[in-house]
C-alpha cells in the first residue's frame, strides 16, 4: 500500500519542498502519495479567518476549530476503509525520533499532518479527532518554533526516505547516524591527500573485514564522545540481546 501522506496548513507553498528531490521523485514514481490543503479553503467568510481571540485573555490569536473541523471530516473520510493516523507537530509533544519515524514508515500507511500557528490550535480539535483516529502530538526538540510546517518537512522527510524504493540504495540507510542507536563514522572521498589531511590508511587498504570493524569502532567512539546518552541506550540494548541471545 503506498504510503499517503496530507498536510493542511494556511501556508501551502512552506510545504513546496517536498516536490524537489527525492521525495519529489518518489512522488513521480507514485512511491509516494502527498497532498497538501490550505486550511482556508474550509473557511466562509469573506477574509477566510482561521483564527480568533483566545478565551480567558493572553496575547497572540488561537486557531478556530470549525476550519479544521471541517478539513479533517472531509480529508480522514477521503480513503473509505482507510483509517489515517493524525500527527500534530507540538513544542509540548513526544519526541519524534529515528525509531519514532521507522515506527511510522512501517506501520502506517496513511498520516494526516496538522500543522499549527499562531499560539496553537483549539484544544477541542485534539479532543474530537484524538476520539476518532490514532492521533500523536509530537515535538522536533525543546526549541520553540512560529509553526508546525517546518517540524512536518522534517518528519516527512525522516520517514518518506525510510519506505522502500525512496532511497536507490538502501545499504546507505543501514550505517546512518542513529539507525541501530548510534552515529554514523567518517566518510571520505578522493583526493588521498588534502590541504596536508590524508584518508585514514585502513580504508585505502582494501580490507573490507578491518575497514567494517574500524568503521564500526568509530561510531561507538563517536556516540561514546558526542552523544553519552545514546551510548548507554546502545550498551542497554546490546546487554538485553546478550542474554537473549
Ligand atoms: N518542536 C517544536 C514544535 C513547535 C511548534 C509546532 C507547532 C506550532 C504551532 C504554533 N507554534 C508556536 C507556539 C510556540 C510555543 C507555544 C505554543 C505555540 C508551534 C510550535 N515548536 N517546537
Amino acid at each position: 500500500m503506498t504510503l499517503r501522506i496530507d498536510v493542511v496548513t494556511i501556508f501551502p507553498d512552506y510545504l513546496a519542498p517536498l516536490d524537489l528531490s527525492l521525495i519529489g521523485k518518489a512522488r513521480r514514481d507514485g512511491l509516494l502519495d502527498v497532498h497538501v490543503h490550505d486550511l482556508r479553503d474550509w473557511t466562509h467568510d469573506r477574509h477566510r479567518t482561521v483564527d480568533d481571540t483566545p478565551y480567558g485573555g493572553g496575547a497572540g490569536m488561537v486557531m478556530r476549530p470549525e476550519p479544521w473541523g471541517e478539513a479533517l471530516d472531509e480529508i480522514c473520510a477521503s480513503e473509505p476503509g482507510r483509517t489515517p493516523h493524525l500527527i500534530v507537530p507540538g513544542p509540548g509533544g513526544d519526541r519524534f525520533t529515528q525509531a519514532v519515524a521507522e515506527r511510522l514508515a512501517t506501520e502506517e500507511d496513511w498520516l494526516v499532518f496538522l500543522c499549527g500557528r499562531y499560539e496553537g490550535i483549539d484544544e477541542r480539535v485534539y479532543e474530537e479527532y484524538a476520539a476518532r483516529y490514532p492521533l500523536s502530538v509530537l515535538s522536533l526538540g525543546d526549541y520553540v518554533l512560529n509553526g508546525g510546517e517546518v517540524a512536518v518537512l522534517a518528519m516527512t522527510e525522516a520517514v518518506a526516505r525510510l519506505v522502500p524504493g525512496v532511497i536507490g540504495n538502501r545499504e546507505s540507510l543501514v550505517e546512518e547516524s542513529h539507525t541501530g542507536g548510534l552515529l554514523e563514522y567518517p566518510v571520505y572521498t578522493k583526493p588521498p591527500v588534502w590541504r596536508e589531511h590524508a584518508v585514514p590508511e585502513i580504508l585505502l587498504s582494501g580490507d573490507h573485514g578491518r575497514i567494517a570493524r574500524w568503521r564500526h569502532e568509530q561510531r561507538l567512539e563517536r556516540t561514546a564522545r558526542r552523544r553519552p546518552d545514546l551510548m548507554r541506550d546502545y550498551q542497554q540494548q546490546q546487554d538485553g540481546q546478550g542474554w537473549d541471545a
